[in-house]
C-alpha cells in the first residue's frame, strides 16, 4: 500500500467550493491511480477566518506539518475586499507566498490550452478553423518583486518613498530555465523569453544571458524573445505560436491571467508550484483568486481546481490517472451548452466521467 499525504487547504471565497470538487474527482481517480494507492488528507483550515479569529497566518508549527506532506492542494487566498481587519497582502504574502518561498517552489508551472469546447474571446480560435493554443508559461516562483525586499519612509507625507527591489539571482534564474528549457525539448522545441530588457536592464541582462548559457545546453530548442508589453499582444493576435514561456515572477502573474482569458476563461486554469528538485511537497492551486464577487453563491467554476488535481497527479507519477482526469475536463467541456451550472454540478458532472 502506497499512503501519500496531501495537505488540502482550501483558504477563501470559492477556493471554500472548489477544493469539495477536486477532491471529489480524486476519489473518483481512485481506481485509475492504482487500488494500492491511499491519498491520506488533512485539511487546514488557514485563511482570512482563521486570521480574523486568531491574529494566525501561517503558523510555524503548522507549516513544518505541511512541509512534511507529500503534497499541497490549495483553494485561494483572500479575504473581503475592504475588510478593514485584514491589512493588505497579509494572506497573500503571509500564506500563499510563504509557502512558495519556504518550499522552494521555484517553477511556478501554468499551462494554458485551449481544450476542445472551451470558449475562447477570439473570434479565429472559434468554430471552424480554430487552431490549437498549447502553451506553458514557466514562471519563476521564489525571487522577482515578490521578496518583499522593499520599504517605505516618510509615510504619509508628501516626501513619502517607498521600494519594491526585484531580486533576481544567478542561481534562481538559471534553475528555472533550465526546467524550462527541459520540457520545452518534451514538447515542440520552442521557449520564449518574457522580459522588459529594454528598460529593466540590470535583471533582463542575467535573465539574457543565462537563456543563452543554458540554452547551448539543448541546441535542439529554438529560442525566442518578447518584450513582455508587446507579448499582451502576441498572446490575443497569435497565441499558437508559443510553446514555453519562461518568465520572471510578476511579468508570469499578469501574462496567466491573460493567457487562461483567452484559452477559455480563469475558471479553466490550473496550475502547480513545483519544486522540480522534490525536496519539499509541491503546491497544486486554481491560477484565480478568492473571487469575493461570486464567492458563496456556487457560481464558481471548479474546473481550474479540478485541472490542478491532474497536474498533481502527474508530478506524483500518474499520468494516466492524470489524463483520464483531463479527458473528463474536455467531455465535459464539449457539454456545454453556455446554461449556468452550480459548482457542486461540475465537479458531479467531471467525478462521474472519471469514474467511468
Ligand atoms: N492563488 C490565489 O490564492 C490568488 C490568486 C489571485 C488572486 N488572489 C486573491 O483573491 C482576491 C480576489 O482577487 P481578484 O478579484 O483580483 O482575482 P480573482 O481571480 O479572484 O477574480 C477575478 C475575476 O474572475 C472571476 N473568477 C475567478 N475565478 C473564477 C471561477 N473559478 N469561476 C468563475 N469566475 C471566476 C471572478 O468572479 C472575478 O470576476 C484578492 O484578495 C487576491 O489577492 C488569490
Ligand atoms: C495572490 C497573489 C500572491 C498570487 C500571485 O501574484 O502570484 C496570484 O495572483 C496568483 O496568480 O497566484
Ligand atoms: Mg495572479
Amino acid at each position: 500500500m502506497t499512503s501519500i499525504k496531501l495537505a488540502v487547504i482550501p483558504g477563501d471565497g470559492i477556493g471554500q467550493e472548489v477544493v469539495p470538487e477536486a477532491l471529489k474527482v480524486l476519489a473518483a481517480a481512485g481506481p485509475a491511480i492504482g487500488a494500492d494507492v491511499k491519498f491520506e488528507q488533512t485539511q487546514y483550515d488557514l485563511g482570512a477566518e482563521r486570521y480574523l479569529a486568531t491574529g494566525e497566518v501561517l503558523p510555524d508549527s503548522v507549516l513544518a506539518e505541511i512541509r512534511a506532506q507529500d503534497a499541497i492542494l490549495l483553494g485561494a487566498v483572500g479575504g473581503k475586499p475592504g475588510d478593514p481587519n485584514l491589512p493588505p497582502g497579509i494572506l497573500e504574502r503571509g500564506l500563499l507566498l510563504k509557502l512558495r518561498f519556504e518550499l522552494d517552489h521555484y517553477v511556478n508551472l501554468r499551462p494554458s490550452k485551449l481544450f476542445p469546447g472551451a470558449a475562447s474571446p477570439l473570434a479565429r480560435y472559434q468554430g471552424e478553423g480554430a487552431g490549437d493554443i498549447d502553451f506553458v508559461v514557466v514562471r519563476e516562483g521564489t525571487e522577482g518583486p515578490y521578496t518583499g525586499n522593499g520599504g517605505s519612509i516618510r509615510v504619509g507625507t508628501p516626501a513619502e518613498v517607498a521600494t519594491e527591489v526585484s531580486l533576481n539571482t544567478a542561481f534562481g534564474v538559471e534553475r528555472v530555465v533550465r526546467d524550462a528549457f527541459a520540457r520545452a525539448q518534451k514538447r515542440r522545441k520552442k521557449l520564449t523569453l518574457v522580459h522588459k530588457t529594454n528598460v529593466i536592464v540590470n535583471a533582463g541582462k542575467i535573465w539574457t544571458r543565462l537563456v543563452a548559457e543554458v540554452g547551448a545546453e539543448f541546441p535542439d530548442v529554438a529560442v525566442d524573445y518578447q518584450h513582455v508589453d508587446a507579448m499582451m499582444i502576441h498572446l490575443v493576435a497569435n497565441p499558437s505560436q508559443f510553446d514555453v514561456i519562461v518568465t520572471d515572477n510578476l511579468f508570469g502573474d499578469i501574462i496567466t491571467d491573460l493567457a487562461a482569458a483567452v484559452t477559455g476563461g480563469i475558471g479553466l486554469a490550473a496550475s502547480g508550484n513545483v519544486n522540480p528538485d522534490r525536496t519539499t511537497p509541491s503546491m497544486f492551486e486554481p491560477v484565480h483568486g478568492s473571487a469575493p464577487d461570486i464567492a458563496g453563491q456556487q457560481k464558481a467554476d471548479p474546473t481550474a481546481a479540478i485541472g490542478s488535481v491532474a497536474l498533481m497527479l502527474d508530478h506524483l507519477g500518474y499520468a494516466e490517472a492524470a489524463a483520464a482526469v483531463d479527458a473528463a475536463i474536455i467531455a465535459d467541456l464539449n457539454e456545454r451548452d453556455g446554461a449556468p451550472r452550480r459548482t457542486s454540478e461540475v465537479g458531479d458532472a467531471i467525478a462521474a466521467r472519471v469514474a467511468g
